[in-house]
């Protein structure tokens, strides 16, 4: 298969808000090199990602600079940024399956590629398997985590969940590992539709959960305990007023993705919902916010 291979230079701080975007782009897979050097010496990071040729992302390469010069707004600096296309015919996911492993993500969730044997070493160790078409898709990006070790606080047994932006299908498969019951996922990229599919059908014990392409919520009349979303801020902030009507009384919002420098924003756009914040967690620069619906006692 011809694939066209954009790779970009950029800052550390940028790396999970540059590999996002390419994402949303489409990329099928990236491959990051965190020990790459500018010809100055100085560190930087390469993101090599790849696109199915038809997707012709050369004529997306001025919307991608455009978006990666935009992260300032965000407070994160992408510094000296390098692009480059070229087309490539090789089998680049030889070389993603040699980054990619099992990795114990939380307390009881564990990520195991599909193709790599595994065992259990604890018995209340959930496995998640994940072909990772994608690079979200691996469970492993710190947004994904902090996700993940929130819906291992909230969930109780039997919610409704909505996962909104599914990807892989990753935290649909991790709540149903925890007990959850119904499960409505949307994504508005097909591709991500299809590839959740698939991780799902991996993971025997993820029953009864439903995948439709959707932009957020809109058209969607279902009512949930628990709606998670791991997508970028801007699209969290189109999120929000949807949350109120589609969340029972006491459900609660659990929302990652949220670079530290939106932290307070995001906080306040939560707040006008009239939901409120029982929960903020970091990793790195990252945040994650868990928030209910009705006041318990603040
Ligand atoms: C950062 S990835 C998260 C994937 C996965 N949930 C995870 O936590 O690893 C964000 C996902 O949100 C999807 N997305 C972006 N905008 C969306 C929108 N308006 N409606 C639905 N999905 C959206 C993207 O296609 C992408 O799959």
């Amino acid at each position: 298969m011809q694939w066209e291979e954009l790779t970009i230079v950029t800052s550390n701080e940028a790396q999970a808000a540059v590999e996002g975007l390419l994402i949303e782009e489409g990329a099928e897979g990236i491959i990051v090199d965190d020990q790459a050097l500018q010809k100055d010496g100085s560190a930087v990071i390469k993101l090599s990602s790849f696109f199915a040729s038809y997707k012709e992302i050369s004529k997306r390469l001025s919307v991608i600079k455009g978006k990666i010069e935009n992260l300032r707004e965000f407070g994160l600096d992408p510094g000296e940024v390098e692009v480059k296309l070229r087309e490539v015919t090789d089998q680049w996911s030889d070389e993603w399956e040699k980054y990619y492993h099992a990795r114990r993500v939380t307390r009881y969730l564990t990520i195991v590629p599909s193709w790599e044997k595994y065992r259990l070493s604890q018995s209340n160790e959930n496995v998640i398997r994940l072909d990772p078409g994608k690079a979200f898709g691996t469970g492993t990006h710190p947004t994904t985590v902090l996700a993940m070790r929130a819906l291992e606080d909230t969930i109780r047994g039997a919610e409704t969940v909505i996962d909104v932006g599914t990807g892989s299908g990753v935290l649909s498969i991790a709540a149903k590992a925890l007990g959850a019951g119904k499960i409505y996922a949307f994504d508005i990229e097909k591709d991500a539709v299809v590839s959740a599919r698939k991780n799902i059908a991996l993971n025997p014990f993820a029953k009864n959960i439903d995948i439709a392409q959707n932009n957020l919520l809109t058209g969607i009349s279902v009512s949930a305990d628990l709606i998670v979303a791991n997508v970028l801020p801007e699209v969290l902030l189109q999120l929000l007023p949807q949350l109120p009507e589609r969340l029972k009384q006491g459900g609660r919002f659990i929302a990652s993705g949220i670079i530290s420098a939106k932290k307070d924003a995001m906080k306040d756009a939560i707040l006008k919902q009239g939901l409120f914040i029982e929960q903020i967690a970091t990793d790195g620069k990252w945040v994650s916010i868990v928030a209910h619906k009705t006041a318990e006692k603040e």
